[in-house]
């Protein structure tokens, strides 16, 4: 039932796309960093490092090369690199399919004391491309910790870097926006070569394959693009039972199971290059209470007949102030998204109902006359806030009422 990402990294071919933005790969600037010599020397004097280390280059498609120390997997990896500014949590980002095909770097300088456990995953897999660091621990200490986030990391090969300007990467991205860029610890890649990569990569590719009456639970269909397993524990604890089916999942297969309520999950890439799923969306709503999440509000938002557009660097943290129009009340909430649904295109009728606070994009959406509810962001907030949990139960609300008509 779950979905399979599959990506076209391995088959680009470096020399058909050369980039606008391309300056003369001659003038590659390098940036080494400032601290690494002085801090890594005295953190090596002071205790062994227990993992091996290797230069990495981390090679943006703007030209710049950030040479760094290497952890879990090796090798060479293009991906969209975006901050986090959540303080905890790697774990379930890093198990967050929302993340698949990026570079996620960690703004919070101190990553990986605690390790990682069985517990908090947020799917069955690491699926980001690589992770970003300042400063990886050097020592593991909880007393869930099952695996250190270097080993866990290169079971899993994924790629990591660390003592990396992290401040200096997140200020270009706030100031030219998102970035695609290559990680390698191949010695035998020119950083031209890297370069040319980073150039030819799209992140559009992707394929996706893959209580009530009596006291009995209510039975919500959740369509998933990436699903993070926290959204089904919410649901779960709200009296749901729920079926989750693929992406592709056909319509007619779906009402035919009577759902009381459906939902549509988070999920990596741009909304607008999945039709078939907007299309799904549009058969369903009107018939069927729904809620969308991430990128399901997207999805939402496109089948209402509204556009949805790339943001500059996208929202990614857990520290993101949101206004609840509705009830005038400003939560603190999860977001990890790169796209927006644009409120001037949406018909009338649809209610924007949440607003980031940060930039005044939108957040939220409500559509009573169908009973649909979206949320841009993560009510299920795993890592981050729980103010937003209360979005579980008016989903819960607008099933119970339409059950009860
Ligand atoms: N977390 C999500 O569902 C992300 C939605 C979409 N992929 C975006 O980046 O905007």
């Amino acid at each position: 039932m779950a979905i399979t990402v599959a990506i076209n990294l391995a088959l680009i071919n470096p020399s058909t796309l050369f980039h606008p933005k391309s300056p003369n790969p001659s003038k590659l600037r390098a940036f080494t960093l400032r601290c690494s010599s002085a801090a890594s020397t005295a953190v090596t004097d002071l205790a062994e490092i227990p993992w091996k280390t290797s230069d990495a280059r981390l090679v943006l498609e703007d030209g710049s090369i950030w040479r760094a120390k290497s952890f879990g997997a090796s090798g060479t990896q293009v991906g969209e690199i975006v901050f986090n500014t959540s303080l905890t949590g790697y774990q379930e980002i890093l198990t967050d399919p929302s993340y698949a095909g990026q570079f996620v770097l960690m703004t919070n300088p101190h990553i990986g004391n605690t390790g990682v456990n069985f517990d908090d995953q947020e799917s069955r897999q690491c699926f980001l491309a690589g992770l970003v660091v300042r400063s990886l621990s050097i020592s593991t200490s909880n007393w869930r910790c099952g695996e250190t986030l270097g080993d866990c990391l290169a079971e899993r090969n994924i790629m990591g870097i660390y003592d990396v300007d992290t401040r200096a990467i997140t200020r270009r991205l706030r100031q030219d926006g998102s970035l695609i860029g290559v990680l390698s610890t191949d010695r035998t890649k020119t950083d031209e070569e890297l370069l040319e990569m980073s150039r030819s990569w799209d992140i559009v590719e992707w394929e996706f394959n893959s209580s009530k009456r009596g006291g009995e639970a209510f039975r919500v269909i959740a369509y998933d693009f990436g699903i993070k397993h926290n959204i089904l524990k919410r649901l779960a604890s709200y009296g749901c039972k729920i079926t989750v089916v693929p992406s592709t999942w056909p319509t007619s297969e779906t009402l035919k199971m009577k759902p009381d309520g459906v939902l549509f999950s988070n999920g990596p890439g741009d909304p607008s290059a999945v039709p078939y799923a907007v299309e799904t969306v549009k058969e369903i709503i009107g018939k069927v209470p729904a809620f969308g999440i991430c990128m399901g509000h997207q999805l939402l938002g496109l089948a209402l007949g509204g556009k949805t557009f790339k943001m500059k660097f996208g929202h990614h943290g857990g520290n993101h102030p949101v206004r609840n129009l509705r009830s005038g009340h400003v939560e603190i909430s999860a977001q990890n998204h790169n796209y927006a649904v644009d409120s001037s295109s949406l018909p009338e009728g649809v209610e924007v109902t949440h607003v980031n606070l940060n930039d005044g994009s939108c957040a939220g959406l409500a559509y009573p006359a169908q009973n649909i509810m979206s949320i841009q962001y993560h009510p299920e907030a795993s890592p981050g806030t729980h103010d937003s949990d209360y979005a579980f139960r008016e989903f819960i609300q607008l099933v119970k009422v339409k059950v009860n008509s």
